[in-house]
């Protein structure tokens, strides 16, 4: 068992998540925010291709399966793999709030090894937000959705402006994403939050 670092406990003025009303219905497929996304992207080939959907109030649920190219020790995910795989499905909940968020902190708890072959099911939900401040959870199950814990997680994910990644991103990619008429309404999605 391991603590948690003091940033990730909401402060006393944290409050509930509010589902947005245009959120996707529960059992809805997500879908990638980005081809070229290393956690979700089409376009990665050896990305982990986390398939989430959202859940009940604001949660999501995905599924990661392990594969050759993910190996640290012979035969066994990598840790920063599986760290991925955390931070993919807790970004999904984004999709929960409309709201675009990046992730500032993650602290991960490795409980079981997870072997090549093997699904994660993982389950992301988030457990109040503070202005910006998104404070969310992950778990991931293997040998099935109710399987034992190999891998949890706990963040704070900031909220940031679509500039963020205008900003900050490489010319060539910002440019062929605003090229693409898929990209921009994905991110128009989060844009109009009230
Ligand atoms: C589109 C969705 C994609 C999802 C993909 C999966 C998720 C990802 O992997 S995102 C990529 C990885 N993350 C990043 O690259 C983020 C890099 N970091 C940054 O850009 C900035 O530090 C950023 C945006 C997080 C915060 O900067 P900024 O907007 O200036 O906010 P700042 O004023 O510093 O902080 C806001 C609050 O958050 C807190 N905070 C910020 N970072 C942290 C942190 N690492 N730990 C604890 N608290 C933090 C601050 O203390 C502050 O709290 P308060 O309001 O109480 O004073």
């Amino acid at each position: 068992m391991s603590g948690t670092s003091s940033t990730l406990h909401p402060p006393a003025d944290a409050v509930p998540p509010v589902r947005h009303p245009d959120a996707p219905a529960p059992g809805e497929p997500l879908g990638a925010h980005y081809d070229q996304c290393f956690g979700c992207g089409g376009g990665q080939p050896h990305g982990l291709h986390i398939e989430a959907r959202a859940g009940e109030g604001v949660s999501v649920t995905a599924a990661f399966t392990v594969r050759p190219v993910h190996q640290g020790a012979p035969g066994l995910a990598h840790g920063g793999v599986l760290a991925t795989a955390l931070d993919e499905t807790l970004g999904a909940l984004s999709w929960l709030l409309r709201t675009i968020a990046v992730t500032g902190r993650l602290e991960t708890d490795y409980v079981r090894p997870v072997p090549v072959g093997t699904t994660l099911h993982l389950e992301a939900e988030v457990t109040a937000v503070a202005g910006r401040k998104v404070y969310s959870t992950a778990t991931g199950r293997i040998g099935g959705p109710d399987g034992p814990v190999a891998v949890r997680a706990k963040a704070l994910f900031i909220e940031v402006k679509i500039d963020h990644f205008v900003d900050h991103g490489r010319e060539e990619e910002i440019q062929a994403a605003m090229d693409d008429p898929d990209q921009v309404r994905r991110a128009r999605a989060f844009e109009v939050n009230p």
